[in-house]
């Protein structure tokens, strides 16, 4: 029941709806006490001498249309109202828990993996609604017409005969609440086995290529059906549970019919009751059935909701530990960079990623970044977008500490081409202007234009009508970078951050992706990492990183003539452009 508590801001927000939904049930409870009684009286009338009389035959039928419109009315009500809160709960927590998601940061997504976030949006959330749907309704409903049945059994019949009747009633609760809980460890097992068989289709799937260029569809297809045969293993047992159910049920309810049958008879006969009685009896008795049962299934419910809600709530109370101060400067940021970082380790390491990275970049200004793979590149980027807050050292934008921006102002300033680009299943014009939607056709070809990318859309079966993403035409590794930098410059940032994102295209679009760069933004700042030098040959400063620490640092020629790793480097690059081979780090 503690789930009921823990949700209790949500029924006192929804009281009138839970109210009137509790109502209609009372309702239907009580007009479901008419047909039995209907019916006994029936048997009785045509039992005495002279028949039924014609009026009292139509009364008795009315009474019958009546209790049939009524429950086909409040049994709307309820529907309406108990189904539409939790409905509306699920809707409620699933909008708090996306946008908590949003606004968390890069350690959380460290913590938490996809799939584990993904499940909790989903069945938890489901576990959840239940308790609000399922859980509010099995609850008042077996308590109502429990209540309403047996005093009905008590007042039309008689009360002994209903005190042995329903002698072995709980039995049903608790047989439907052991079942249950059996039912439910194996659901949860059949639950596992399905995850697994799908993250094994999907990888299967994903991977087709890779599994057939390396001859492994055999080996791919033995494990699939390893799978498959174990989860269907599982949910033989989920079924073998559920069918206890039923036949479990028709033997309590037998036991309880020939209670009644047999005492009830002994009454009749010593005329303490008439068979109309009986009759109606009979009919109260298989109406507690569901009460009885929904009791013992009450408990499942709550209990998977109450897990369910306490791993929810867990997640909404972890908080980003990047915050915005309350008087953050709104206006969005732009000047010069001012990047000083003393010493930085990731959360939950000891080693320190970056050490003694300075730099300062005037606003106008182009920075080149190069190193081996793993040299702290990127881990420069997760700085200057907030991603980590936790460093020794100042990061300035216009002479202001980052920190001091709200997110939004900082964001808005920042156009960021990622190494792994992701494309979203729509058109390529709705993937360019996926920062800002306002922006025109026009704007979304210039853009285009500006990362070499127009003419390859103009090729596309729709060109920018054309759909990208998981269920859209699947585009080579430098069409995706370029569509990348397209929606990176189309707001044309205050500092574009490029970083690595011209590894997949040929030098000779390198080369005019980054004139047209030095054309439209001759007056805004550029950080571009590279592993092939020639992405930052015309950079103002050029920082060589190795292990997180500045080895080398000056313009190009600057660097050509300190003879170090730079000038290593790009001979050796030189050389592979001139026999044809592709880039080495
Ligand atoms: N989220 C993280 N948590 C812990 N360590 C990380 C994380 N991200 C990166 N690292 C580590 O920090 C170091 C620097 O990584 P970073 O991605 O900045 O290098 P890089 O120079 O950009 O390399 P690449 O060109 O391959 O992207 C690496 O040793 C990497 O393993």
């Amino acid at each position: 029941m503690g789930v009921f508590k823990k949700l209790s801001w949500y029924f006192q927000e929804e009281k009138k709806r839970y109210g009137l939904g509790i109502l209609f049930l009372l309702l239907v409870a009580i007009v479901n006490l008419i047909p039995p009684k209907v019916i006994g009286t029936l048997v009785d009338s045509m039992n005495q001498k002279g028949g039924i009389q014609t009026g009292q035959l139509m009364s008795l039928l009315g009474l019958l249309v009546f209790a049939g419109v009524g429950q086909y009315v409040f049994r709307f009500g309820w529907r309406n109202a108990i189904w539409g809160g939790a409905a509306k709960l699920e809707k409620t927590l699933r909008t708090r828990l996306f946008n908590h998601f949003m606004k968390m940061d890069a350690t959380f997504y460290q913590r938490h993996r996809t799939g584990d976030l993904m499940a909790h949006a989903t069945n938890d959330l489901n576990a959840i609604q239940n308790v609000a749907g399922a859980g509010i309704l099995t609850l008042f409903d077996s308590l109502i017409t429990g209540t309403t049945t047996i005093i009905a059994m008590i007042f039309f019949v008689d009360w002994r005969l209903t005190l042995f009747a329903i002698l072995p009633m709980p039995l049903l609760a608790v047989m439907a609440r052991r079942l249950g809980m059996r039912l439910h460890a194996a659901f949860a097992r059949s639950q596992a086995a399905f995850s697994r068989l799908n993250d094994k289709t999907q990888e299967s799937v994903s991977g087709i290529k890779v599994i057939k260029t390396f001859g492994q569809e055999k080996e791919d297809t033995a494990d699939f059906d390893q799978i498959v045969d174990h989860t269907i293993e599982i949910n033989k047992k989920v079924n073998f549970l559920d069918a206890l159910f039923d036949p479990t049920t028709s033997l309590i309810m037998g036991i309880t019919y020939v209670i009644t049958i047999a005492y009830g008879g002994y009454l009749v006969t010593s005329n303490a009751i008439t068979i109309g009685q009986l009759v109606s009896f009979v009919s109260y008795v298989s109406s507690l059935v569901w009460p009885m049962f929904a009791i013992g299934r009450l408990f499942n419910i709550l209990e998977r909701g109450n897990a369910s809600y306490d791993r929810v709530a867990e997640l909404l109370n972890e908080h980003s530990a990047i915050i915005e101060q309350p008087d953050a400067i709104a206006a969005p940021a732009h000047g010069d960079i001012r990047f000083k970082i003393n010493k930085f380790a990731y959360p939950d390491d000891d080693h320190a990623t970056l050490t003694h990275v300075h730099f300062t970049l005037p606003e106008g200004h182009t920075l080149g970044i190069v190193g081996r793979v793993g040299a702290g590149k990127s881990t420069i980027f997760k700085l200057l977008l907030r991603e980590f807050d936790d460093y020794d050292g100042v990061i300035e934008f216009g002479g202001q500490n980052i920190k001091a921006y709200t997110l939004e102002a900082l964001l808005d300033a920042i156009g960021y081409v990622p190494q792994d680009n992701f494309l979203f299943s729509t058109t390529v014009a709705d993937n360019i202007r996926f920062s800002s939607f306002e922006k025109t056709q026009p704007q979304v070809e210039d853009a285009a234009r500006e990362s070499a990318v127009h003419n390859d859309i103009l090729d596309f079966a729709e060109g920018y009508g054309t759909l990208v993403g998981e269920r859209g035409v699947s585009l080579s590794g430098g069409q995706k970078q370029r569509l990348a930098i397209a929606r990176a410059v189309i707001t044309t940032p205050e500092l574009l951050i490029m970083d690595d994102a011209l590894s997949a295209v040929d030098s000779k679009t390198e080369a005019e992706i980054l004139d047209n760069l030095r054309q439209e933004r001759a007056n805004k700042t550029t950080i571009i990492a590279a592993q092939r030098l020639s992405s930052v040959m015309h950079a103002d400063e050029i920082l060589v990183l190795k292990d997180g620490s500045v080895i080398e640092r000056g313009s190009h020629d600057e660097l050509l003539a300190n003879n170090g790793w730079y000038a290593e480097m790009w001979a050796k690059q030189e050389l592979e452009q001139k026999i044809g081979g592709e880039t080495v780090g």
